[in-house]
This record gives structure tokens, C-alpha cells and sequence, in this order.
């Protein structure tokens, strides 16, 4: 299977994931081919990380195209992109089909195992959300406003990845819901995603951040 030549957004596309993941794996929240990373590609394709990857060393034959499923969909469609049949896409593809297809303008997604975020969901599972509470880094998720008052939601970790995706699509079928660009899964990790991936990836670091905070200051109400 030959890879797409450069300056495609295929290409370009894989490259960035290449360079953030790598970022990512050297704070920690990656280790052993955890999480999973994607960016869209057109109107109606992404490019997503193969399953079970070190994600602290991809290569541009880690990837595979897939279509965005309709809103309320299990999407699991290949694209019309060129993709080398013997690769297996994200175990946890249907939690990025549910995000593109619900939050308009999504240019990437990008889902970590970062320590922090871990801890406070098993502190806040019975709060159904944690607290974000510095209110200056906050500024880093787009959100502006004096005296923020943020929570990030936490999810069942059910063993049956598509079981959590249908509950972050049925939590992002409310465009009320779309102001925090992100979501936490109980004792598992957090997705978080941005209108391109400079953004996805300033919102997973602030998260990282703010989790770590909320975690240093005892901070779960
Ligand atoms: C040790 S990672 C367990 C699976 C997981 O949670 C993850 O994020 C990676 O799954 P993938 O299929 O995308 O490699
Ligand atoms: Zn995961």
C-alpha cells in the first residue's frame, strides 16, 4: 500500500499526528500504544490511528481513512481514500464518529491516558463531572468569560466501547453541551478535539493542566 504523496491532506495530516502524538508520549499520556488520535480530512472523511500502535513512534502506515457516519449512526465505514485493508482502525473509531458527527466544525480529535484525569473521574464519579477551576488556563479551552463555572463530564468506562460512544453521542446530540471541548471517561482517559488539530492538541494540554490542578488542590466538589 503507498502512502500518499506529501502535501495532500493526507499527508499533511498524518505528519501533524506523527509530531503530536509524539509530544503526547513524551509527557506520559500515551504509554503503551494507548490512546488514539484523528484528524478530518474533507467534509466526510478522517484519518484515524491504527489500533494498537506505539503511539510514541508512528509511522505514515498507521493510518486509515474512514468515513463520518451520520449523527446517531455506529459509524464504522471505510473511505473512498486508499487504505491498506489489513489495518485494523481504533478500537475506540466509534467515539470519534460520534464527535464529528455531532459537534459541527470538528478538525481533529485527539484521546489520551493522562494520570490526572483518571484520578479525578474516580474522585468525581459520583458528581458525574469534575470542576475545572483555574480560571486563567481555562482561557485555554476558548472560554473567556469572568468567573467560568466548567465541568468536564465523566463517562461510564463500559467494557463495550460502543456502549460509551453512544452515551458521549447522546451527550453531544445537545449543542448546549459543545461549549467544553471535551470528555472524560472513568478511570480510562479523555477525549478532547478542536477545529484543527493546533486546537485539539492546546485542548488536551490544557485539560492535562487543569485535571492536575483539580487533583493537586483536592479540589472535587
Ligand atoms: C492499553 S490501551 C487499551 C485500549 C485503549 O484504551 C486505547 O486508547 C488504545 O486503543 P487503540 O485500539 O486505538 O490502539
Ligand atoms: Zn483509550
Amino acid at each position: 500500500m503507498s502512502y500518499p504523496m506529501h502535501d495532500t491532506p493526507y499527508s499533511t495530516a498524518a505528519e501533524t499526528m506523527i509530531r503530536d502524538a509524539h509530544c503526547f508520549y513524551e509527557h506520559g499520556w500515551l504509554l503503551g500504544t494507548s490512546g488514539n488520535l484523528s484528524v478530518r480530512l474533507d467534509d466526510t472523511n478522517f484519518l484515524i490511528t491504527a489500533s494498537g500502535r506505539d503511539k510514541g513512534r508512528l509511522t505514515p502506515d498507521d493510518f486509515l481513512a474512514r468515513e463520518i457516519a451520520r449523527p446517531g449512526e455506529r459509524g464504522a465505514n471505510s473511505s473512498a481514500y486508499p487504505t491498506d485493508p489489513s489495518l485494523k482502525p481504533s478500537a475506540e473509531e466509534c467515539i470519534h464518529q460520534a464527535i464529528y458527527a455531532r459537534v459541527p466544525g470538528v478538525g481533529a480529535v485527539y484521546h489520551v491516558h493522562e494520570p490526572y484525569s483518571a484520578f479525578c473521574s474516580e474522585r468525581d464519579a459520583n458528581l458525574g463531572s469534575t470542576r475545572m477551576s483555574s480560571a486563567e488556563m481555562i482561557k485555554g479551552l476558548g472560554i473567556w468569560e469572568a468567573n467560568p463555572r466548567v465541568r468536564i463530564p465523566i463517562f461510564a468506562n463500559h467494557a463495550d466501547v460502543p456502549a460509551i460512544a453512544a452515551e458521549v453521542d447522546a451527550h453531544l446530540s445537545d449543542p448546549a453541551n459543545h461549549k467544553i471541548p471535551g470528555v472524560n471517561i472513568r478511570n480510562h482517559g479523555y477525549y478532547a478535539w478542536g477545529s484543527t488539530p493546533f486546537e485539539a492538541k492546546r485542548h488536551v494540554e490544557t485539560f492535562a493542566y487543569l485535571f492536575r490542578y483539580s487533583w493537586e488542590l483536592g479540589n472535587g466538589a
